[in-house]
């Protein structure tokens, strides 16, 4: 069985860096895409609008949670979100090119503090903040204990 604590970020097959869900596709489904240093590209796909023409605010933290961890993981492979607030400052055009700066706030041991602002032309449309963690050696392997530990679902939950 795979070592699931031994899992990094690497590039894929396209060399582009991607989480696990989007390895097989080659691309970011997000829309994110690193640019220089701590800027982002990001464009929000219709498929995550929300209201007419604009993203869902789950899609804006995504994109936001995408980049606070790609930012980090050029330091740290091993990566978690431990908290992640979003102020939503002006609805976020689909389908539109944004720009994402990422700052690192603070690195000290495990512990990251880091924000992002999203911005069209001079209008912020977004901030973030996000405390992320490097993960514990055996981070998946005790979640995957835990889980095996419970009982087996049944129809009533
Ligand atoms: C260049 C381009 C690159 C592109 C790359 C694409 C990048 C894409 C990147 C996308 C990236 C997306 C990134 C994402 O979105 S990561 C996904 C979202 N985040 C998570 O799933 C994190 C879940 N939370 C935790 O694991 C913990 O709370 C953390 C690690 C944050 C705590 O951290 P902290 O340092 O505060 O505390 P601690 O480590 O001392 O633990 C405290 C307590 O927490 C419990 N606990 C902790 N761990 C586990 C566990 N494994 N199994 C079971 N329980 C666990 C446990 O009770 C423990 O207490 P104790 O029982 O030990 O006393």
């Amino acid at each position: 069985m795979p070592d699931s604590d031994s899992f990094t970020i690497e590039p894929s097959s396209s060399g582009r860096m991607l989480c696990g869900g989007c390895v097989p596709d080659g691309v970011c489904r997000l829309g994110v895409e690193p640019r220089d240093g701590m800027w982002f590209d990001v464009t929000c796909p219709r498929h995550w609008q929300g209201g007419p023409g604009v993203a869902h605010g789950g899609w804006i933290a995504a994109a936001f949670d995408d980049v606070l961890n790609t930012a980090a993981l050029r330091t740290e492979p091993r990566m978690v979100t431990k908290s992640l607030s979003v102020e939503y400052l002006r609805p976020v055009p689909v389908d539109r090119k944004l720009a994402v700066l990422a700052r690192i706030e603070r690195h000290e041991g495990r512990e990251w503090t880091v924000s992002a602002r999203m911005t069209l032309g001079a209008d912020t449309l977004a901030t973030a903040h996000a405390e992320l963690r490097t993960r514990r050696p055996d981070h998946y392997s005790r979640h995957e204990h835990w889980l095996a530990g419970l009982p087996l679902p049944t129809n009533e939950n």
